[in-house]
């Protein structure tokens, strides 16, 4: 599913983040990503989803490098194959929950009804059942924590990409936040990838990486 070979990438100041780090995320894998505080998880999350360019160094999804692919390809690539929870949720401000979440849908050209009744489905998964037509402005950070969350799962994604999916949200809501995770990886044979600083988020994986500069070492 994923492939991440060789992949050096410097910030601005010229610290390097990591240098030839390698990973491979079978269908049906479920891994865990962990580190100190800047040590470039989220920078990994948008390098695997093509939203910045790694200084050296290949990222394939499904046999494709998307370094060879135009916007336009990344573009799909990322509608199509990956559901992305980014940290700051970057749910749309002016379109109410169900169409926020009905948006992968909506993009991949599915009947506008089918993907809102979708959506709403999607919403009474992440405890938010019958919240459709609320705006994000009456929404708690958890809340819309959970929309981030159900909109990446609404297109059922070969890969999911989720940058600390639960950071908001108390014991019992995280536990079942997680579950829907697992549910997509057992059921569905989607691939997680999901970096956090919660020891009980990452028991949920497979397997713990730990990020250093000197790349992903497994934990424990
Ligand atoms: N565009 C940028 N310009 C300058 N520095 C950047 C840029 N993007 C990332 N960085 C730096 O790269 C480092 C890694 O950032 P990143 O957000 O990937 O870390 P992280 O491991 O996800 O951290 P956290 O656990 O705090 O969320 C940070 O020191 C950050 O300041």
């Amino acid at each position: 599913m994923l492939n991440v070979t060789g992949l050096v990438k410097t910030v601005p100041g010229g610290r390097t983040l990591f240098e030839r780090l390698d990973l491979s995320l079978a269908r049906g894998e479920f891994v865990a990503v962990t580190g100190e505080s800047g040590a470039g998880k989220s920078t990994l999350l948008n390098l695997v989803a093509g939203l910045d360019s790694p200084d050296a160094g290949s990222v394939c999804i499904d046999g494709t490098d998307i370094a060879g692919l135009d916007d336009d390809g990344r573009t799909r690539l990322r509608r199509d194959r990956i559901g992305f929870v980014f940290q700051a949720f970057h749910v749309l401000p002016h379109l109410d929950l169900a169409h926020n979440v009905a948006l992968p849908l909506a993009l991949q050209g599915h009947d506008a009804h089918a993907s809102l009744v979708a959506a709403e489905a999607m919403l009474a998964s992440v405890g938010l059942g019958g919240r459709g037509d609320a705006y994000p402005r009456e929404l708690s950070g958890g809340e819309l924590q959970r929309v981030a969350v159900a909109r990446a799962l609404v297109h059922r994604p070969g890969l999911i990409l989720a940058d600390e999916p639960t950071g908001n949200l108390d014991p019992d809501t995280a536990a079942r936040t997680l579950a829907l995770f697992v549910d997509q990886v057992r059921h569905a044979g989607a691939a997680v990838l999901l970096v956090t600083h919660s020891t009980v988020a990452a028991s949920a994986a497979d397997r713990t990486l730990v990020l250093s500069p000197t790349g992903l070492v497994e934990r424990g």
